[in-house]
């Protein structure tokens, strides 16, 4: 169990019977000690079960559970590894009753909530409805309910969007469906007000581990106290210079907090990376540099100075790409990590992928991009799969509404809300509720035709679909089921550009071919299989369609390049990094725009320009063997094109210049000579040889 780890990795791993906190910088094995750690509980006799590990991503918690595997063996499995919001889920599906809520209750994503934004406050402009959501989620945040965001409104604007949240919170209820932010905010209401369910979750769990403590925001604080109570069990890891989410509300003063609420706090601070080369760190450490230090640190690598860290200078985005591609050509000829899994591009802005997408196809490098949207959890794709889900099994009620509300047809939120207090009240799911004899006792008669036209029609859709019969069927029958609820002139409605609504309709029809082509009786050249495969109904087809939720999950082993935005790469590492985009005004990102009252906004700029350095600082200590950083002479600005200048961290990253600037014409002329020195040799062997010979 002790070996791989050093004596104050070992000391927090041993730590078990109280608070422990461990603040070290990137690369120190924070998140290595957690993973031990939950093989230390375990051979403690605490049971798997009773050990919670929360890590900030799901990607972060498939790569824990994965490592702890490794380490512990069928153990692991039992372990909850898993990020805040999948531990709230948790909570709620078990317990969220007391709340009014069913245990199927749904999770919107930030598409949806938007979507209903926009209805409620009544606009189609997305911008618009993004301020609103972004406003109500930093109130939710804050632990407020529309009242109480309306009664400390700053201004009448404010008071706007508390009444537009109010109407928010009246759909979530009759949808029965919760956001993000619900899913921290609802497990500590939980816990807070009702004291059997924060009885039973403390008794449950022996030991807490939260991994990039960090970034937790001051609602998750609240959680983790609570689940804890005083006995205060737990492990927290973090890196304050790695906390780039305080943008969205996550705050070190829950660092600052912990001594304070745990007296008998245990603070263990580890000073040896063990991921990078001394170049890239002491790139990182300069880097940091400016920043105002809350702990002082100091992280020293035993790898070696390694290669020095390259800077490369591109005229134009398309010709960054090129030198990225042909960086990665040439270090898998060299390198001793080749593998295409070994590389990763990093940047600040996920429209940058698009460019570096298409020179490494065109290259034909295979890559992944993380941390993107997978095509299943677009809002237009959960709407027509609500559908199939409900044709399926219908008692389903998150599809139910999902299929009520989209399109709209003439069914509101006070219909919903009634018939869903009903249908609790008879234990029947929403489906069975609307042809329920009772139902017409509560429900006015308007309502109630709307409501049973959609249930016929949702009967008579399954009917058909049962009838179909292969590929051409199906997508006839889906063609004209489409028509029929005119969803592509939903999405325009949705929509105030026409190409985002094009582009959604495109993803539709793609969505209509990937199911034909399941319905069979063509060639499936996906597959590779090149068979004429069996004809099924199209209800059969959409029986399979509950399951793809789990598939981008697969994508993890792929021997592939990674993009991924810098946040998205937080706790990961990749033998070769290259960080693109470090232009002023990309990296750090805009800081020039404000328009506000001068004082307020020098300050928000420093905070910004010091969280940016942060995002700078996380890029960097991605890498294990060599850094590539990159940036561009012109930029985009809006529309037009502008002259560009390096970033600002690239010269605080402090680098001997003439020997870390990429140069091609250098490489050529050390390419010539090793060339001249290979024939020089090749001419001096065979002399050699000649002059060997008999
Ligand atoms: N004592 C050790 N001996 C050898 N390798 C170690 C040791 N501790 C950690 N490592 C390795 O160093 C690398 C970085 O460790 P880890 O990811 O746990 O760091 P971290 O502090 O969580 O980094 P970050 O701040 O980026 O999340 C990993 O590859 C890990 O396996
Ligand atoms: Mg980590």
């Amino acid at each position: 169990m002790s070996s791989g780890l050093n004596p104050a990795q070992q000391e927090a791993v041993n730590y078990v019977s109280g608070p422990c906190l461990v603040l070290a910088g990137a690369g120190s094995g924070k998140t290595r000690v957690i993973t031990m750690k939950i093989g230390r509980l375990i051979q403690a006799g605490l049971e798997p079960k009773r050990i919670a590990a929360i890590t900030f991503t799901n990607k972060a918690a498939a790569e824990m559970r994965e490592r702890a595997k490794h380490l512990i063996g069928r153990d692991a499995k039992n372990v909850m590894v898993c990020t805040f919001h999948a531990l709230g889920v948790r909570m709620m599906r078990e317990d969220g009753g007391v709340l009014g809520l069913k245990p199927a209750f749904s999770i919107l994503d930030a598409d949806d909530v938007t979507k209903i934004l926009k209805d409620a406050g009544g606009t189609t402009d997305a911008a618009t409805a993004r301020i609103w959501q972004w406003t109500i989620s930093k109130w939710k945040n804050m632990g407020l309910n529309s009242a109480q965001a309306e009664a400390e409104a700053a201004d009448d604007n404010e008071r706007v969007i508390a009444r537009i949240m109010a109407r928010y919170e009246e759909r979530l209820v009759a949808y029965q469906s919760v956001d993000f932010d619900d899913l921290i905010g609802m497990p500590l209401k939980l816990l807070k007000d009702f004291p059997e369910v924060r009885a039973k979750w403390q008794a449950a769990l022996g030991h807490v581990l939260v991994d990039e403590y960090q970034d937790t925001n001051a609602t998750q604080y609240e959680v983790l106290k609570a689940l804890v109570g005083e006995r205060g069990r737990f492990t927290a890891v973090g890196d304050d210079d790695q906390s780039i989410y305080g943008w969205r509300g996550a705050t070190l003063d829950n660092l600052k907090k912990l001594p304070v609420d745990f007296p008998n706090l245990k603070v263990i601070k580890l000073e040896q990376n063990y991921r990078s080369t001394s170049a890239i760190l002491r790139a990182a450490n300069n880097v940091i540099g400016p920043n105002p230090k809350l702990f002082p640190k100091t992280l020293f690598s035993e790898l070696g100075e390694g290669e020095p860290v390259r800077i490369v200078d591109a005229d134009s985005e398309a010709h960054e790409a090129e030198r990225a591609v042909a960086r990665i050509q040439g270090l898998r000829e060299t390198s001793q990590h080749k593998e295409f899994r070994d590389f990763a591009i990093l940047y600040r802005a996920n429209h940058q992928a698009r460019v570096f997408e298409q020179a490494l196809r065109k290259a034909q490098i295979p890559y992944k991009v993380s941390g993107g949207q997978s095509f299943f959890d677009r809002a237009e794709i959960k709407d027509l799969c609500g559908w199939f889900r409900l044709w399926v099994n219908q008692d389903d009620d998150p599809a139910f509404l999902r299929a009520v509300t989209t399109p709209k047809r003439g069914i509101g939120h006070q219909t919903l809300q009634s018939l869903g207090v009903f249908a609790s009240q008879y234990k029947l799911s929403l489906f069975e509720a609307l042809f329920s004899s009772s139902l017409p006792s509560v429900m006015p008669k308007r309502a109630l035709e709307g409501l049973h036209e959609f249930g016929r029609y949702i009967n008579e859709l399954e009917y058909k679909a049962r009838q179909t019969h292969g590929a051409e069927d199906s997508r006839a029958f889906m063609m004209e089921w489409l028509k029929e609820i005119d969803y592509e002139k939903h999405l325009y409605d949705g929509e105030d550009s026409e190409q985002a609504a094009a582009a959604r309709w495109t993803n539709v029809m793609e969505f209509v071919d990937w199911m034909t082509q399941r319905a069979g009786g063509t060639i499936d050249d996906t597959s590779g299989a090149m068979e004429v495969s069996e004809r099924k109904s199209l209800l059969e087809v959409a029986k399979t369609i509950s399951l793809l939720s789990t598939i981008s999950e697969r994508e993890q082993d792929q021997n592939v390049v990674t993009l991924s935005t810098l946040h998205a790469s937080k706790g990961l590492e990749w033998p070769h990094v290259m960080l693109i985009g470090v232009t002023e005004g990309l990296l750090p990102f805009k800081l020039d725009d404000d328009n506000g009252r001068q004082e307020k906004v020098s300050d928000d700029i420093l905070t910004r320009l010091q969280e940016e350095r942060r995002l700078m600082y996380v890029g960097i200590t991605r890498a294990q063997r060599s850094l590539a950083v990159s940036w561009t002479k012109k930029r985009k600005k809006g529309r037009e094109m502008v002259q560009a200048i390096p970033s600002r961290f690239i010269a605080e990253m402090g680098l001997d210049k003439t020997t870390a600037k990429e140069d091609p014409r250098e490489k050529l002329k050390a390419l010539r000579a090793e060339f001249a020195k290979r024939a020089a040799d090749g001419a001096a062997a065979a002399a050699a040889a000649a002059a060997a010979a008999p």
